[in-house]
């Protein structure tokens, strides 16, 4: 099978997408091991593209790349067609463990991105309101991380991800550490979100059904040296309603296909 081919299995990639990034001929060595190899990809404006790939595979390298707190060893990324050469305000990074301040509290912590940007504290307090607010969070504005879940305290770093008002948010495999159930309703509430938001979501992942179920784009990575193998766009089954993608034969029918295409590596 020719892996470098672009499959689009349910409809056309459009002539020519408005990317938000663009990553050109991404290559990234750590001393002796190769992570990434002229890796190119775009990520469409608006959207949600996930990497999903083998463990190890450098999805965490690129997503660190694209937030400029990594310097690749060869090739560039762009944001809004501007070379990238550190971190900035057009990206914001939700942390796998969210890097929340344990003596802060909930409106704090959500506040604090834009707190590092010295906006005054009426606004700032004003607009972290809002995000907690959107992502279900009203009520616990006075609440520290201690006291809150493994998912909310998700959510908190998700809020302060978006009062920065970044364009780009990158995140590293935000539901990994939470139970069944919390992921779903996590998911729903991406999606839901990316709707609203109209913000470029870039999302680490490990998990097939997520990404299938959370994507407007999945870039499938080959093991070490990374590159892109495949593009899917699973967009046939996007309006039919959070509660009925899970059972669309087109999202069975690319979750197996995806795994098809991965097992080779985990077996
Ligand atoms: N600071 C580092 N020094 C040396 N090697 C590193 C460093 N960071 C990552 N690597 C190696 O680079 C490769 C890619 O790592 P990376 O964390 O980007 O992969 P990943 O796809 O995100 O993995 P996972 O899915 O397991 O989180 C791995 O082999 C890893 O061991």
């Amino acid at each position: 099978m020719d892996m470098s081919q672009t499959k689009t299995p349910v409809q056309p990639v459009d002539a020519a997408p408005d990317s938000a990034v663009s990553t050109r001929n991404i290559s990234k060595t750590y001393g002796a091991v190769e992570a990434l190899r002229d890796l190119s990809l775009e990520f469409p404006r608006g959207q949600l593209t996930s990497l999903l790939g083998p463990s190890g595979c450098g999805k965490t390298t690129l997503l660190k790349i694209i937030a400029g707190l990594l310097e690749p060893t060869s090739g560039t990324v762009e944001v809004n067609g501007k070379t990238v050469t550190g971190p900035g305000p057009d990206r914001a990074f939700v942390f796998q463990d969210f890097a929340l301040l344990p003596w802060a509290t909930v409106l704090r912590n959500a506040a604090f991105g834009l707190e590092m940007r010295g906006v005054a504290r009426a606004e700032r307090e004003d607009r972290a309101a809002h995000y907690i607010k959107e992502v279900g969070l009203s009520g616990f504005e006075n609440a520290y991380p201690h006291e809150l879940s493994g998912g909310m305290r998700q959510r908190v770093g998700l809020a302060r991800a978006l009062a920065v008002d970044a364009q780009v948010l990158l995140m590293d495999e935000p539901f990994s550490a939470v139970d069944e159930q919390t992921r779903r309703k996590f998911q729903e509430d991406l999606l839901n979100l990316v709707r609203n938001e109209n913000k470029t979501f870039i999302f680490v992942t490990h998990s097939i059904e997520e990404a299938v179920y959370v994507s407007d784009q999945i870039a499938i990575l080959l093991p070490r040296p990374s590159r892109v193998s495949e593009i899917i766009r699973p967009t046939g089954f996007r309006g039919k309603g959070v509660d009925n993608i899970r059972r669309d034969p087109e999202y069975l029918d690319i979750v197996d296909e995806i795994w098809a295409s991965l097992r080779s590596y985990v077996e």
